[in-house]
């Protein structure tokens, strides 16, 4: 043995040495926390009716609080999604929460979830959006997670139309980047792909790959990237567009990686619930408004966003349910509905508007 080597296993000794004392202080502090959001649980149900364990605007404070006092090797989102973890274990001691998500496992969406609440969570997927809805409208789970827009894409109108026959708030919003990948089974003959399965929202984001890979593939719409996944099990001829969960699910070889048109390809999703959410410090607000069909009448609308400085981040239009030719507006905007400015601005716009409701304020998406 060289001295080189002898002194380099010392150090390895020595460093592990250190790790495995930083590690027995890492989990006294974590028992020491998880001791205190125990006594947390017992305060809130002290203070009695329908005691609130997960809280949105808190836990988004945590999250930016880890990344503010991060100085790094770790990057500021590593440190980030270790705390979200530990929150999640956290929690569940309290109460596991309980989530729907748009499913079937090995979606976008259980990504999302999981992002959001952390792996501690207990989520069930359902088969379409309005049983998500329906599901925490029963009170079966406490939130929901459902796809409201995507980047390349743009909204998700079925998510949308939802909150017109719904009284369930956004308590939060969650952001994925999303890659897809084309995938095949252990049986697929790559030379011999004739059809690719995904959801149509996927197609449309990977559309001008396709048309330069796959020009003359039939490309087959299902239900979810997942099921697009399930499907190609077993079919020689057949290939699926899919996310890296799904591959991992059902045990599928990626052919080619990241194949989404534009590369910050992201979709945004919602968490629904009962809850309204205070201020965290950094919120976005979401309304629906319906107002007289006359021209200007938006313009008019909006001014007094204008005149008290509110900064709206989305304005979608869709089909109102009630008459032909008549239009409910989905607003977005930056701030609390409790800010002042903004309170005094919806006050205005209510004024102003055949019906307004206010979907919800709560914290901007941390990771
Ligand atoms: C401990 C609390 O309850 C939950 C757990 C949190 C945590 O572990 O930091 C934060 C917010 C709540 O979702 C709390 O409200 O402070």
């Amino acid at each position: 043995m060289t001295e080189e080597t002898v002194s380099g296993d010392q150090q390895l000794l020595e460093l592990r040495n250190r790790i495995d004392n930083i590690d027995a202080e890492i989990a006294n502090l974590i028992s020491e926390r998880a001791s205190c959001a125990l006594k947390v649980a017992k305060v809130k149900k002290a203070t009695g009716e329908d005691a609130l364990y997960y809280r949105p605007e808190r836990e988004a404070q945590v999250l930016r609080r880890a990344m503010e006092r991060n100085s790094g090797p770790l990057t500021d989102e590593e440190m980030a999604r270790l705390f979200r973890e530990i929150m999640s274990a956290c929690l569940a001691l309290e109460e596991p929460v309980k989530v729907a998500y748009l499913g079937p496992e090995g979606t976008f969406t259980q990504q999302a979830a999981l992002k959001h609440f952390g792996n501690s969570a207990k989520s069930r997927p359902l088969a379409v959006i309005d049983e998500v809805f329906r599901e925490v409208e029963a009170g079966a789970v406490s939130y929901g997670v459902v796809p409201v827009e995507n980047s390349t894409e743009g909204v998700i109108n079925h998510t949308l139309d939802n909150f017109m026959n719904s009284n369930l708030s956004i308590c939060g919003e969650v952001e994925l980047r999303i890659h897809h990948h084309l995938m095949i089974s252990d049986v697929t003959r790559p030379e011999s792909i004739t059809r690719i399965y995904s959801h149509a929202q996927s197609l449309a984001q990977c559309r001008k790959w396709l048309d330069a890979h796959y020009p003359n593939v039939e490309r087959v719409a299902v239900s979810s990237n997942a099921d697009a996944a399930k499907r190609v099990k077993g079919e020689w001829n057949a290939a699926a567009i899919a996310g890296d969960m799904a591959a991992d699910l059902y045990g599928l070889k990626v052919l080619s990686e990241k194949i989404e048109d534009r590369p910050d390809n992201s979709t945004r999703f919602l968490i629904i619930g009962t809850q309204q959410v205070p201020e965290s410090g950094d919120d976005k607000t979401s309304l629906m408004v319906s107002m007289r069909n006359e021209p200007g009448a938006l313009h008019d609308l909006l001014e007094p966003f204008r005149r008290y400085g509110v900064d709206l981040t989305r304005v979608e239009t869709r089909p109102s349910q009630s008459g032909n030719w008549t239009y409910v507006f989905f607003i977005d905007f930056t701030g609390h509905r409790d800010t002042s400015g903004v309170a005094e601005a919806l006050k205005e716009v209510g004024d102003g508007a055949s019906d307004l409701k206010v979907l919800g304020s709560y914290p901007r998406g941390v990771l």
